[in-house]
């Protein structure tokens, strides 16, 4: 059985007193933490805060992006080897908010994911479709396309490793769900996307999250489906007491 993730998204929210105030909330809660695993992606500047004070606790910190340059001249931007160095073990790739405002692209998320595995990062890597794209009916060949490009060149051993978001663009912070149904539907055809490139025993080993809207109140659905390993969070993920809630729908799957 995989393991379920649930990983909060914190996007552009909360200052540093408030991110820390968090962490030492949530980790002072009674979680059985056997079946999920529980991160906080959070702003690059709260990553050393934050690490320093979830040691020694059942949450990992993961940061929103990287550049997939060990160092250079990229002012503004953060490497794999920076993440690694401060205790970080987690790193999301290509999310759709990255892909429309800051030119993410598939070729960008491919060099990012590998350049991830090089610094012992864990890649989150996001696809899905936008509306226009789910009325013409091409939800599947597009997340099939950007999970293909997404893993090109990755050892079977770092896919199995791979976490893989499938965020449809028009759910998320939207209030708007995928029913647990068609995200299993497009979590499934992810799944044979990679069991196609990867073989069988990567497919079955590789996690894949759902991620758009998700709250305590719809979790129990999406995680009841075979093919839906977790989810990615944004909103529901900001308060102690709804993370918390997440949390414990993953370790009762
Ligand atoms: O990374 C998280 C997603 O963008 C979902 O955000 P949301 O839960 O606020 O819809």
């Amino acid at each position: 059985m995989r393991k379920q993730v649930i990983a909060g998204n914190w996007k552009m929210y909360k200052t540093l007193s408030e991110a820390k105030q968090f962490a030492s909330e949530l980790k002072a809660k009674q979680l059985d933490t056997t079946n999920v695993e529980a991160v906080i992606c959070a702003p690059a500047l709260f990553l050393e805060s934050l690490v320093n004070e979830t040691k020694g606790s059942f949450i990992s910190i993961g940061a929103q992006n990287m550049h997939e340059e060990k160092e250079g001249a990229f002012t503004g931007e953060v490497s794999g080897q920076q993440l690694q160095d401060l205790g970080v073990s987690y790193v999301v790739i290509g999310h759709s908010e990255r892909r429309q405002y800051f030119n993410e692209t598939d070729e960008s998320v491919n060099k990012k994911a590998k350049a991830a595995f090089e610094n012992n990062l864990t890649p989150i890597i996001c696809v899905g479709e936008s509306l226009e794209q789910r009325e013409s009916n091409e939800t599947e060949s597009i997340v099939s396309a950007q999970t293909t490009a997404a893993l090109e060149g990755l050892s079977e051993e770092q896919v199995k490793n791979t976490i893989i978001a499938y965020e449809p663009i028009w759910a998320i912070g939207t209030g708007k769900t995928a029913t647990a149904d068609d995200a299993n539907d497009v979590c499934r055809s992810i799944r044979e996307t990679i069991l196609d490139g990867f073989g069988e025993e990567v497919a079955s080993a590789v996690r894949i999250q759902y991620g758009g809207s998700v709250k305590p109140e719809n979790i129990e659905e999406l995680l009841s489906k075979e093919d839906i390993d977790g989810a990615l969070v944004g909103g529901a993920s900001l308060q102690v007491d709804s993370f918390v809630k997440l949390l414990e729908a993953g370790a009762n799957v």
